[in-house]
């Protein structure tokens, strides 16, 4: 385990608290200017008690100015220190959230949609947000208190033993006894229900998410209420563990007041003692009695600090189940977190699969024997019936989903070494249902190419035949609404060729255009969106072209066809299917 507690975290997967680490100096310097400030909070008791107690004895008025600089000196002193710490410690945390939430989300993307697709979009959205936002504790509200509480604990426990060693050991034992009833005992406490607080958040927002989306549905079966229903319980259920959490909270801190209570009355006992015994001068006493009380101050944030730990393995757990779900080890990226440099625009020569075996995670395989050759400018379609894998083998070219056996190479090289990204930079995948974000037209190409001009893409839109789009509507500031639902089927087709197109991939997967689209345009459609990709850009080059569709395609569009049935891929003799 390392020594270095920025890195430090029992129980949390080691990748994540690489990256759940704040810069060493911003770091450092929180827990530097927050002791510091501690030590001004402590110190501004100590100056003040000995202030009031030693001018009832009238020392020389000289003495008393330098005892009130002093306390002014610390007054001063912990709200700047107290700023400083606010500022450098929220500064270290908010660039390491920054770092770790772009590292879980890379993470991810391997997993998509594969494997993320069996954790629900609320899950998954609570495990990104709220469980992200968790484990950036660790730095913030675990070790930074942790290091400032003891620190400052021990400096004046060993500070009081120079006046009153009875005093200081009263202290010392209270403080103990705190830290073992106020963070030992909360932290066992707090557990059970830190471990059951998340995954409960995690499915009121899945059930939430679930009945705004499909609040039309609901409604049409008479539904709405009984989900509503299940809402409340669910909400009744993460306001009772919340409760729960603050119960344990509270009566932490009932804990620790009355620690602080026993510490005074310790000392009061102790130092009365020794003052006694002649061991220090009588003001002093004063300083004894009112010092423990703001050690106390600085020692509560130790039992939410200990609580918070809990949280953060818990959290860690949570993040590392999604990133752990896919063959992250396959990919180069993201097991190493390395990120080479792709070329935007990768060569491609040649596709090859070789007694391929297709299937998804812990299901049963597809289809198996798959050899294909893909070449540039070549236009393969490949058939099946429904349900016989086409939509699975479109997404295992595009390294979406792992081969389970087999070899497939790309321009030479094994795809599992070339890691998802390059595949895809070199594969574009032009889904079933292609995902539109809920913006314009104009942003949903931009992703594919960003520093795009306006009249390019509007030219690719003509091109793709949204000539209508360009003309009637908004042109590129036309919204497409959620999941492209104001644009019909066909347009989203369209509209994802385009953004294909505009990324100038290599080689394009076509996974049935026409599945959404009415069987009497299908046939058009289908013609326009091939002839189109088929079309040679500016430098010559048209993508190649792999097309799953059980529609019919003209020969003249196609160089091969191959045909999915009984688990396994044949070469068709004659070309296509049907012709024009
Ligand atoms: N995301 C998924 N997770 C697990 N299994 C899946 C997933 N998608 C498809 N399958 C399963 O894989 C098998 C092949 O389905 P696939 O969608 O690849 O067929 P298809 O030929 O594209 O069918 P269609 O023409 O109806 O789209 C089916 O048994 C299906 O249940």
């Amino acid at each position: 385990m390392s020594l270095d507690p920025r890195r430090t975290a029992p129980g949390v997967d080691p990748r994540l608290a690489r990256l759940a680490t704040p810069d060493a100096p911003r770091f450092w310097a929180g827990v530097l200017f927050g002791v510091a400030s501690a030590a001004c909070a402590i110190g501004l008791t100590w100056a003040s008690g000995y202030l009031i107690s030693a001018s009832a004895l009238r020392p020389p008025i000289l003495t008393l100015m330098a005892v009130i600089v002093t306390v002014r000196a610390f007054a001063l002193g912990r709200a700047a220190l107290r700023y400083g710490e606010r500022m450098v410690s929220h500064d270290a945390a908010f660039r390491m959230l920054a770092r770790l939430r772009v590292g879980v989300f890379e993470r991810l993307i391997p997993g998509a949609p594969a494997s993320l697709s069996r954790v629900g979009r609320g899950d998954l959205m609570s495990r990104f947000v709220s469980d992200v936002d968790d484990l950036q504790d660790l730095p913030l509200r675990v070790w930074q208190p942790l290091l400032t509480s003891l620190v400052t604990a021990a400096g004046t426990t060993v500070l009081l033993a120079c006046i009153s060693p009875r005093s200081a050991l009263a202290l010392a034992l209270a403080l103990l006894g705190a830290g073992v009833l106020g963070g030992l005992v909360p932290e066992r406490a707090h557990r059970e229900a830190t471990e059951r607080i998340a995954p409960a958040r995690a499915e009121q927002s899945e059930q939430l998410l679930g009945m705004l989306d499909h609040m039309d549905v609901l409604v049409a079966y008479d539904a709405a209420e009984d989900a509503e229903a299940e809402a409340g319980r669910l909400a009744a259920r993460q306001s009772r563990l919340d409760r729960s959490s603050a119960t344990v909270q509270g009566l932490t801190d009932l804990a620790l007041t009355a620690f602080a209570g026993v510490a005074v009355i310790g000392a009061i006992w102790a130092g009365g003692t020794d003052l006694q015994a002649g061991a220090f001068p009588g003001a002093w006493l004063a300083v004894l009695v009112l010092v423990p009380l703001s050690v106390f101050d600085v020692f509560e944030q130790v039992p939410t600090a200990v609580v918070a730990i809990d949280r953060v393995r818990s959290a860690a757990s949570r993040i590392a189940e999604v990133i752990d779900a896919h063959g992250a080890a396959d990919d180069p990226a993201a097991a190493t977190g390395e990120h080479p440099d792709i070329p935007d625009h990768p060569g491609f020569h040649a596709l090859e699969l070789r007694d391929v075996t297709i299937g998804w995670p812990d299901g049963p395989a597809v289809a198996s024997r798959i050899d294909l050759d893909l070449h540039p400018g070549e236009t393969i379609l490949v058939t099946g019936e429904s349900g016989a894998g086409k939509s699975t083998l479109a997404a295992t070219l595009v390294r979406f989903l792992d081969h389970r056996a087999g070899d497939i190479q790309l321009d030479g090289r094994d795809v599992r070494a070339l890691g998802g990204d390059r595949v895809r930079r070199t594969i574009g995948l032009c889904e079933q249902r292609p995902h539109l974000f809920a913006s314009t037209v104009r942003a949903n190409l931009l992703l594919a190419r960003p520093a795009t001009e306006d009249a390019d893409l509007e030219r690719m839109l003509r091109r793709v035949g949204l000539d209508e789009l360009v003309d009637t509507r908004d042109g590129l500031d036309t919204e497409v609404g959620e999941q492209g639902e104001l644009l019909s089927g066909g347009q989203v087709q369209r509209l994802a060729l385009a953004r294909a197109l505009l990324a100038g991939f290599p080689a394009i997967v076509f996974d049935e255009p026409t599945a959404n689209v009415d069987p009497e345009l299908a046939d058009a459609l289908l013609v326009d969106l091939l002839s189109t990709a088929r079309q040679p850009d500016a430098s010559g080059r048209a993508p190649a072209v792999i097309l799953m569709s059980h529609d019919r395609v003209p020969a003249r569009l196609v160089d091969r066809h191959l045909h999915l049935a009984g688990g396994a891929l044949h070469e068709v003799a004659g070309a296509a299917p049907a012709i024009d």
